[in-house]
């Protein structure tokens, strides 16, 4: 399978310069989805984990799937105000703009491992963002895992000493 055949690229979305890596093309291609989930399952099975978390809104439509066939629980990492019980926040810079992410006090406990998934690393702001709340809480971030990296927007060098892995580069 070659992933990038399946991934769409819209040019100047959401704003101009910004080249948008589409994956719903790869969600309506159930072979392409299937595929995708087990490469994640391949490359998370080199670590032992509680918990996966994944960043609303599309690491929800890796993580989760992950979770199911792992046999994991799913955290989600949340914009601001959606979450209903106690939380913790970090802001966050983006390849277009700031934002600021929650997850529930209570999602993870201390000494639990965790890997985080998403659909993309770009500046690597989001991840940070959710690295910083997991160890807050005393987790341990054991895995960071993408279907694809834009390694033009050096997105790693803000997440030195961590294991990252993406099926795709750009
Ligand atoms: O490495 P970064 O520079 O942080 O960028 C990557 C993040 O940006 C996208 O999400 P976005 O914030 O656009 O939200 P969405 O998933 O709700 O579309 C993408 O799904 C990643 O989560
Ligand atoms: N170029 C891009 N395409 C899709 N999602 C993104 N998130 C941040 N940068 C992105």
């Amino acid at each position: 399978m070659n992933l990038k055949d399946k991934i769409r690229n819209i040019e100047g979305f959401p704003k101009e310069g910004i080249g948008f890596k589409d994956i719903t093309t790869v969600l309506k291609d159930k072979d392409a989805f299937k595929y995708s989930i087990d490469e994640l399952k391949k490359m998370s099975s080199e670590v032992e984990f509680d918990t996966i978390l994944g960043p609303e809104a599309r690491g929800f439509l890796v993580g989760a799937p992950l979770a199911y066939a792992t046999n994991k629980a799913f955290v989600p990492v949340r914009k601001p105000g959606k979450l209903p019980a106690e939380t913790i926040s970090y802001e966050y810079d983006l390849e277009y703009g700031t934002d600021k992410l929650e997850i529930h006090k209570d999602a993870i406990n201390k000494g639990d491992k965790v890997i985080i998934v998403d659909d993309l690393l770009a500046t690597g702001g989001t991840v940070l963002s959710t690295i910083k709340m997991v160890e807050e809480l005393g987790g341990e971030v054991v895995g960071i895992y993408f279907l694809m990296e834009l390694t033009f927007l050096n997105g790693r060098k803000h997440l030195e000493g961590y294991n990252i892995k993406s099926i795709i580069e750009y």
